[in-house]
């Protein structure tokens, strides 16, 4: 908890609280369904919720606007993220029931009123979002089939919409055919070696490839 207090030092007091519910949840949740792995339920501040929140350093969402997070999981980045942004709408999709299921008893647990699930493949879903982020699900070319004709060409709430992914290593094969992705390097945020070599990229979603 300490580690996002240091990179989100404004948290209100609601925020400090349902951020500081998160571990004994995931904790409790983990010894049925394994969504974190049991090595890094010790270290879910760093490896996941702040990593999760990187999202936040690159786009702060305005209240009212909508995000999609593809491939959820257990609910990252989608749950740290509606903490952080309780006045906008997310919507958490996984094509696996049990991590919904994990999705919506953190929901409850935390009282999140911003947060809806799907359990469907994103193929299936039929709305269309400011942002769509992600973490570890795909390629990136697979990803945008995926997406397309999901995200808002544009938006009334913000001028950057587009897709927001949490990537590692080298992007460069991987991005070639995105001409207009940026990269954002976390470590250029956060100082702890876990962010490295990880990265947001931003692709707006005026591109036609
Ligand atoms: C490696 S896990 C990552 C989970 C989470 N984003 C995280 O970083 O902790 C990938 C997840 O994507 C989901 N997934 C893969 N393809 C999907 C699709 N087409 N639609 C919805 N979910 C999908 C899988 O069920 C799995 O839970």
């Amino acid at each position: 908890m300490k580690e996002i207090l240091k990179y989100f030092p404004d948290l209100t007091e609601d925020q400090k609280e349902k951020f500081n519910q998160l571990q004994d949840l995931y904790k409790d949740w983990n010894l049925k369904i394994n969504v974190v792995s049991r090595k890094d339920i010790d270290e879910i501040y760093l490896r996941h919720v702040l990593h999760s929140l990187g999202i936040a350093k690159i786009q702060q969402f305005k209240p009212g606007s909508t995000v999609m997070d593809v491939g959820t999981g257990g609910g990252f980045p989608g749950i740290p993220l509606a903490i952080l942004f309780p006045e906008t709408q997310f919507h958490l999709v996984d094509s696996i029931g049990k991590k919904i299921k994990v999705v919506n008893e953190v929901k409850d647990g935390l009282g999140l009123e911003n947060v809806k699930s799907s359990n469907c493949r994103v193929e299936e879903i039929d709305e269309q979002y400011d942002f769509i982020v992600s973490r570890a699900v795909a390629q990136m070319e697979t990803f945008v089939r995926w997406v397309r004709g999901k995200v808002k060409k544009k938006s009334e709430h913000e001028l950057k919409n587009g897709i927001l992914y949490l990537k590692g290593g080298d992007l460069t094969e991987e991005l070639a055919l995105y001409k207009t992705a940026k990269i954002y390097n976390l470590s250029s945020y956060f100082e702890e070696d876990f962010f490295e070599t990880k990265k947001v990229v931003h692709l707006p979603m005026k591109y036609k490839g």
